[in-house]
């Protein structure tokens, strides 16, 4: 790698381009490229043959196909990465699709952009989409927004008819405290005002959409903030230990005293280098360099460094607009990993203080944040963190939570320390260092929690226990959580009331949860009878949770009657009594369901035992690989 091409790499321009869906956004790539003589050879041809092959004109949105983004059914299914050059000048295009996928790629791949086209179809004006993309724009802190009007040849070019969708869409952008830098009336089919000036529109004198691109300020502007270094890797070569970082903001010259990360240990750049270059005097952000320090002091991955007089902000509770992604919602008491440049931190949610409604754009108080919601909450990491608050326009405080499988779940920008309310109850939970995938191969297995369901006298402590001994029996590590055993200890103050039986599932749950954690396979036998307790335990748990139907009739439990319950609840003794006075709610889609009524609780308890195993214990290979 050449030092010119390092350089160059690092400084270009991400530019997001967002829109409804059919306003134009392939077309006005692949117009873009093309006019921008960003196309390798050949490109054009593809394009042209496949138009002709469907025929059709020239259809700019193939090149997009030809480019090899993936595509389902005419919609953009991922965000791609394109470069172009400018003038000389570097830009990197992020499509972003116009459908759910979009949200995760605007926090992990466009979550750096400079800046946004938003394209809007001039005939149609602003859509439901347009007002989302916008909202976006504005949550993730892109402020230099230029607004393409495309395809105002379906409006003959107009100067009235463009005007007003000008002044729609920017009273709409107003709403969301978003001002465009420029509006660009266009065609992006017919190439008006893409990347030369329009004939058509001979009442136009703004810029065409390349030359608003070249006013967008650089990622080179960043080079006059405070240093930040966050150190991703540190190695030894040649005797000489290096500490390799990509300068987020800032410059480092040699000589400069840096503090390192919250160990605060100052150190003097000895040395900068890159791969297959000189030695420089000084970088500046967006390159990619390796420091030598004197003294050899030994930063963490993830440890930032900066100058000493212009430290980040450093705390452990921390307050962040959420994004939030994943499918089932966030609820307090959530675990997860904060990914801030190169540093991971264990941080609990400890509080959502206002989820934003997405129709009103009202911010109201929440229990939990849905999927795709957007809130404000407080996260509490166990050891202070370093930060600078997210800010617009930069790329400061904006992390990724992700969860104990590596995926990201929510976009976190961090707006600043939390504030310690006067009475609350301040928690820094800690967090351990040993991985699952420690846990699982010295373990041989996969810590999962089986949750058994079903009546009382359905058999679920009788399977239980009998498949806790087998699996015993072959090496497993497995507990049984009771509901008749919890209830003797730390169940004992509740009762069976609707409120007490699911605080009786939360604390099962919870326990169940640690002991997953723990690596242990755990078999829950709880009558939990109603479906959203049972999901409330699927929501604590999270991954590695498996719903197991003990079923057996109603009028066979009551046969049975182990316990004598049944002819107690009939004879008014006992009252609440599940399935005779208090309602029994079958999973709909159980992983195994048992029919317990007929056969026998041996060959229940092989089936359970070997469904347990099946999922929980680790093959040769699987386990090498974990
Ligand atoms: N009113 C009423 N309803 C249901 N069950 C009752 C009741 N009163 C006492 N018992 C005994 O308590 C056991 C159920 O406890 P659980 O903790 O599993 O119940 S729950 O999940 O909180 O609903 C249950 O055990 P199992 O028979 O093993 O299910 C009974 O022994
Ligand atoms: N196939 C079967 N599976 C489980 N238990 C069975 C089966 N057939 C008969 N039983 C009997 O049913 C009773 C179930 O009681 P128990 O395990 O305490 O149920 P629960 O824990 O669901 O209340 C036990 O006496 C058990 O021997």
């Amino acid at each position: 790698m050449s030092k010119s091409v390092t350089a160059s790499q690092d400084a270009a321009t991400p530019i997001v381009i967002v829109g409804h869906v059919d306003h134009g956004k392939s077309t006005l790539i692949g117009r873009l490229l093309h006019d921008t003589d960003n196309l390798q050879d050949g490109k054009v041809a593809q394009i042209i043959e496949s138009s002709k092959k469907r025929g059709l004109k020239i259809e700019w949105s193939f090149l997009l196909d030809s480019l090899q983004i993936e595509r389902d059914q005419g919609v953009t299914v991922d965000s791609t990465r394109i470069p172009f050059l400018l003038n000389g000048r570097e830009f990197v295009i992020v499509d972003a699709p116009g459908h759910r996928q979009f949200l995760r790629n605007m926090i992990t791949g466009a979550a750096d952009a400079e800046a946004a086209v938003l394209v809007v179809d001039a005939a149609e004006g602003a859509r439901e989409q347009t007002r989302r993309h916008a909202m976006l724009l504005h949550l993730i802190g892109i402020r230099h927004v230029i607004v393409l009007l495309n395809k105002v040849d379906l409006l003959d070019f107009d100067q009235e008819q463009v005007r007003q969708v000008e002044q729609s869409v920017s009273e709409l952008l107003a709403k969301l405290d978003l001002e465009a830098a420029l509006f660009v009336p266009a065609s992006a089919r017919d190439g008006d005002n893409i990347a030369a000036r329009s004939e058509r529109m001979p009442w136009y004198d703004g810029p065409t959409l390349t030359e608003a691109l070249a006013q967008v300020p650089s990622p080179a502007s960043r080079a006059n903030l405070p240093l930040r270094l966050p150190v991703q890797d540190v190695y030894r070569f040649n005797d000489k230990r290096y500490v390799a970082g990509r300068i987020e903001r800032g410059r480092v010259r040699v000589g400069d005293t840096v503090i390192i990360g919250t160990q605060k240990t100052p150190a003097r750049i000895a040395s900068i280098e890159s791969w297959h270059t000189a030695p420089q005097l000084s970088a500046i952000a967006g390159q990619s360099v390796a420091v030598t320090l004197e003294p050899d002091v030994i930063p963490d991955r993830g440890d930032l460094l900066h100058l000493p007089d212009a430290a980040p902000v450093e705390a452990s509770r921390i307050r962040t607009r959420l994004f939030w992604l994943r499918q089932e919602p966030l609820r307090v008491g959530e675990s997860f990993k904060l990914r801030l440049a190169t540093a991971e931190h264990a941080v609990t949610v400890t509080s959502i203080e206002s989820v934003l409604n997405l129709d009103d754009l009202t911010e109201q108080p929440g229990e939990e944040v849905p999927a795709e919601g957007f809130a404000e909450i407080t996260l509490s990491a166990s050891e202070n963190v370093q930060f600078d608050p997210f800010a617009p326009g930069t790329a400061d405080g904006r992390g990724v939570l992700v969860d104990r499988q590596q995926r990201i779940v929510g976009g976190a920008p961090l707006i600043g320390p939390a504030e310690i309310a006067v009475g609350e109850k301040v928690i820094h939970p800690s967090a351990s260092t040993v991985t699952v995938q420690d846990r699982e191969r010295q373990k041989g297995q996969r810590g999962t929690v089986f949750w058994l369901t079903g009546l009382s006298g359905a058999g679920k402590s009788t399977l239980a226990r009998g498949a806790e001994a087998a699996l015993f029996s072959a090496g497993l590590d497995v507990t049984v959580l009771d509901g008749d055993t919890l209830r003797t200890g730390l169940c004992k103050d509740l009762g069976f009331s609707e409120a007490d039986r699911t605080e009786n599932v939360r604390r099962a749950a919870e326990v169940a949860r640690i002991l997953r954690d723990a690596g242990q396979i755990v078999l829950v036998a709880l009558i939990s009878p109603l479906q959203s307790d049972r999901a409330l335990a699927r929501q604590i748990v999270g991954d590695g949770f498996e719903e197991i139907f003990v079923d057996a009739d109603l009028s066979i439990c009551e046969k049975r009657d182990p316990k004598g319950l049944y002819a107690a609840a009939r004879s008014g003794k006992i009252s609440g009594f599940t399935g005779i006075d208090a309602p029994y709610e079958a999973p709909q889609s159980p992983a195994l369901h048992l029919k317990t009524d007929a056969g026998s609780a041996d060959s229940a308890v092989k089936t359970l035992a070997s469904f347990v195993k099946d999922t929980a214990k680790l093959t040769g290979a699987a386990r090498a690989s974990s």
